[in-house]
């Protein structure tokens, strides 16, 4: 939403990591160790071992291999043929191979459980990876917060964020009076009415009746700050909230002490 104070990708407020020269020292730098991409295509992948098919000679985008380039698509030569080999028990590799629809396509069957770095909603935490980290102290669990649960309101039908930019894009008048004032405290007090809702934000005097609808917090809890100051509520409550670029079609004037 165009409104909402933009804020820097978490990439970008990241802290330089330390050189990557110097041993693990931490848990961060073990899971930093882990982020680390793996080779593309995998050292022991299908996709290296089969090399394309050569090239008919008029392909011009067909560049051929260096002499001393090793070829992967030819197999290493098998082993001379002993008159046992027929007895031979299959090695595991073999069943592998034979059994799965997807011949040595198909991946490995896993045998290790998927490390979670020591970060859990709580009880008892098992994993392999955070006992080699404590290294047989005390476990520590680290406890993920539950977010706090958000008062969502339900708007009525035609007040969502979007029905308000078009709104105030449509050039109809929600300001409620004529030109620019200078707005004492006194008269600020008497517009707290829904119908006649003035507030006060970073000095500016605003008509908040018409936003009220469409305010996703509920008009209860705008109505909190009709006929005053709302600066702190509202910095309190949503301080990433482009306020000056949602209401500007509502300002009605400025603030004066006195
Ligand atoms: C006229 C000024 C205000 C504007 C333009 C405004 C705008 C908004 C917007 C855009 C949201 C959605 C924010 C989001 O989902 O991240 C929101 C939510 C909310 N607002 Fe306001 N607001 C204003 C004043 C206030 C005030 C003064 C209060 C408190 C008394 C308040 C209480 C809330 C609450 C409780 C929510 C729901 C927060 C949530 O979903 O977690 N708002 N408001």
């Amino acid at each position: 939403m165009s409104w909402l104070v933009p804020s820097l990708p978490t990439w970008a407020r990241a802290t330089p990591s330390s050189s990557s020269s110097a041993p693990a020292q931490s848990t961060e730098d073990v899971v930093e160790d882990l982020d680390v991409p793996p080779p593309f295509p995998l050292l022991n992948s299908h996709q290296r071992s089969s090399a394309p098919a050569a090239a008919p000679a008029h392909d011009p985008t067909h560049t051929p291999a260096p002499a001393s380039a090793p070829s992967f698509s030819i197999a290493p030569p098998s082993p001379p043929k002993s008159p046992h080999d027929d007895e031979d028990e299959p090695t595991e590799l073999n069943i592998a191979i034979v059994d799965s629809p997807l011949g040595d396509m198909a991946p490995p069957v896993s045998t290790t459980k998927k490390p979670n770095f020591g970060i859990q909603k709580g009880g008892e935490d098992n994993s392999t990876l955070n006992l080699t980290l404590n290294g047989g102290q005390k476990k520590e669990n680290v406890l993920v917060k539950e977010k706090k649960k958000r008062a969502k309101v339900a708007l009525t039908p035609g007040h969502s964020a979007l029905d308000w930019a078009r709104l105030t894009s449509s050039g109809e008048d929600l300001r409620g009076i004529i030109g620019f004032q200078r707005i004492t405290i006194a008269q600020l007090k008497e517009h707290n009415t829904p119908d006649d809702a003035w507030s006060v934000f970073n000095g500016m005097v605003y008509n908040i009746t018409p936003y009220l609808p469409f305010h996703p917090g509920g008009e209860d809890e705008l109505m909190r700050v009709a006929g005053r100051d709302g600066t702190k509520l509202f910095m309190l409550t949503h301080s990433w909230v482009n306020l000056d670029f949602m209401l500007k079609e509502c300002m009605i004037g400025v603030l004066i002490r006195g």
